[in-house]
């Protein structure tokens, strides 16, 4: 998807909700686990419940990869389900990937062409000729990590020299490469006092901001410091959402959730 449809949903929806797709058999709901494909099941009522107020889903890689080729296969068919039924939904695989050149293509050949994710994570530290594979996928969109939620980010992403912080010289640096264009990157709510600095270095990039909810981050902050002259921010939860209740009712109360963060976002949309 480009980015002036992404735009455009934006506006129509006045949301920049993504809702994240982080399946854990532990904590859907019993009654799906006798279905043959409990994971698909719950994601596909969960994408039914909040299509509406999001214009993105990012599954996280991770909670399929988990579950080993059963798994993999649950994942296939959700970003399936999206494109068939919802194709004005902006696709995330978090997948935080990134290799030496031709393993970084592979990657980037698997997420963009076998599974057709509109974008997908990567982490910067390899360097140049390791993101630069994902950028050669016309139409696709590859999201640095930036300046992550977690409080592990004060390890090294703080790291300074010649006066700038780690972070800092990954946003700058990379807008020198080939196709920057295609890049956004990932910036944690909860590092929200840096978004004006972010915004300095990539005023017109697409952030990818993970953090709001049960890690704490503020909505009101994020919105108040990064968005742009195209709103160029995706606030994405995750917990906060699918897992907003346990029962039957699991579609509904996610739906509710969404919409609630949807109706905050609105304010900031014109
Ligand atoms: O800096 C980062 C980068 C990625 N994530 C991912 O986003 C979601 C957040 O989930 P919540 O349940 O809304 O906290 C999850 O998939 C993380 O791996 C992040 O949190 N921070």
């Amino acid at each position: 998807m480009n980015i002036q449809k992404l735009i455009q949903q934006i506006e129509k929806k006045k949301s920049m909700l993504s809702v994240g797709l982080d399946v854990d058999l532990d904590k859907i709901p019993k009654h799906l686990l006798d279905l043959e494909d409990p994971i698909f099941e719950f994601n596909k009522a969960i994408i039914d419940a909040t299509q509406a107020y999001c214009v993105a889903y990012k599954p996280n890689i991770a909670f399929y990869e988990a579950y080993g080729l059963k798994g993999w296969k649950s994942l296939k068919r959700t970003i399936e389900y999206i494109n068939a039924y919802y194709p004005e939904q902006f696709t995330i695989a978090d997948a935080k990937r990134g290799d030496i050149g031709n393993t970084s293509s592979r990657y980037a050949k698997a997420f963009f062409e076998d599974l057709n994710f509109d974008s997908i994570t990567v982490a910067p530290y390899m360097g140049k000729d390791s993101v630069e594979p994902f950028l050669e996928f016309e139409g696709k969109h590859t999201i640095l990590l930036g300046l992550t939620s977690n409080p592990g980010a004060e390890d090294f992403q703080f790291l300074k020299s010649d006066a700038e912080f780690l972070f800092e010289s990954v946003l700058k640096t990379s807008q020198t490469w080939k196709n920057s264009q295609q890049l956004m990157y990932v910036i944690g709510a909860t590092k929200a006092d840096y978004l004006k600095t972010v915004r300095k270095l990539v005023p017109n990039s697409f952030l990818l901001i993970p953090g709001v909810g049960a890690q704490g981050g503020s909505l009101e902050e994020v919105c108040k410091f990064g968005l742009n002259e195209n709103y160029g921010l995706l606030i994405n939860s995750s917990r906060g959402i699918i897992y907003a209740s346990s029962k039957e009712d699991f579609a509904d109360k996610a739906g509710l959730k969404a919409l609630e963060l949807q109706a905050e976002m609105a304010k900031y949309i014109n």
